[in-house]
């Protein structure tokens, strides 16, 4: 198994040493367009290996070349919000990024299963599926496990309860307009209604909702990245395990939800072939307005990027 992390900043290099930290993969490989910072890090990381008790080959480089044969690829490259941005901010500039290294990425590996991290992230997710051609069982976005981890440990502080009791789903497009679906979140099978107040859940909800800015306001200067590159790492090993592990993640929707042809965060199957399957869950009303609403914002990006994908 061989996997590429393009970008090797804060999300692509933490993600690229758990992978290794996992034995995920025979061979991490951690590509930047900036010399000598995947080199390095790359050899910090493989450093750590006696201690950190794994074997996994890591190269860091900036030619493509090393990325030959790739059986996953995940794409981190490019920029990252500072306070008072959103993550729509950095569309344009961040599509020509997930452009040019999907294009480069596809030059050297035939057919692999693209996870993409960088943001505005449903609308990379296209961009990549598009530029790459591979079937849309192959493109997947990384967010909803992250929403719904932060979700997750929200509910977990407030009830002081174990985090690994808490099932929780954050639906839709990553943005302002997630949707967290209270009716599918529970504490060891205990409806979290049962446990928790309408406002303390609607407190917890908006919270999750701005869970990427609250750390945004906190660092200053970048986002983000231990929750995140666990997340990524998270789907990357139910694909390598074949776990069949049912995550929320952005894929391309066919008919499913009322929506078509839109990357966006519902329940997947992940396993061995990437997207096996795409879970459709009843969703109250508002549920699914909310739904369509975040899926009409991904399509109108989209759109708004056609010459950029010509
Ligand atoms: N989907 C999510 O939930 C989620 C979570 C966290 C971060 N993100 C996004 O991930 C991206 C990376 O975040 P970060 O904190 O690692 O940022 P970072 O600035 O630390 O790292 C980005 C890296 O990309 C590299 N890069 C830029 N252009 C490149 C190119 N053309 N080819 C190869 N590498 C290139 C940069 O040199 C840099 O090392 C951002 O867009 C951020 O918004 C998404
Ligand atoms: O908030 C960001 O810009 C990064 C990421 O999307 C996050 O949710 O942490």
């Amino acid at each position: 198994m061989k996997i590429t992390v393009i970008g090797a900043g804060h999300v692509g290099a933490t993600a690229a040493h758990r992978l290794a930290e996992m034995q995920l993969a025979t061979e991490v490989v951690l590509l930047d367009i900036v010399e000598g910072i995947p080199q390095g890090k790359a050899l910090d990381m493989f450093e750590s290996g006696p201690v950190g008790l794994f074997d996994t080959r890591i190269l860091g480089t900036n030619d493509y070349s090393d990325t030959a044969n790739s059986d996953i690829v995940l794409i981190t490259a490019g920029m990252a919000r500072k306070p008072g941005m959103s993550r729509e901010d950095l569309l344009m500039k961040n599509a020509n990024i997930v452009k040019q290294v999907t294009d480069q990425v596809m030059t050297y590996s035939d057919n692999p299963i693209i996870i993409m991290v960088s943001n505005p992230l449903d609308v990379m997710t296209h961009v990549s599926y598009v530029r790459s051609g591979l079937p849309k069982e192959r493109v997947i976005g990384m967010a909803g496990v992250l929403d719904s981890a932060r979700f997750r440990s929200f509910i977990a502080e407030e009830l002081d309860v174990s985090m690994q009791d808490i099932n929780a789903f954050v639906l839709g497009g990553h943005g302002d307009s997630m949707v967290p679906v209270v009716k599918y979140t529970n504490v060891a099978g205990i409806p979290l209604t049962e446990l928790l107040p309408q406002e303390r859940i609607d407190a917890l909800v908006e919270r999750t909702r701005k869970g990427g800015a609250e750390i945004v306001n906190h660092l200053k200067d970048g986002s983000a990245y231990y929750a995140p590159a666990a997340s990524a790492v998270e789907m990357i090993e139910a694909i390598v395990r074949d776990r069949k592990r049912i995550l929320p993640c952005s894929v391309q929707l066919d008919g499913q939800y009322g929506l078509n042809k839109v990357f966006i965060g519902v329940p997947v199957k992940l396993g061995r072939n990437g997207l096996e399957e795409i879970i459709e869950i009843d969703l109250d009303q508002t549920a699914r307005e909310a739904l369509q609403q975040s899926a009409a914002i991904v399509e109108t990006n989209c759109n708004n990027l056609s010459s950029v994908l010509a």
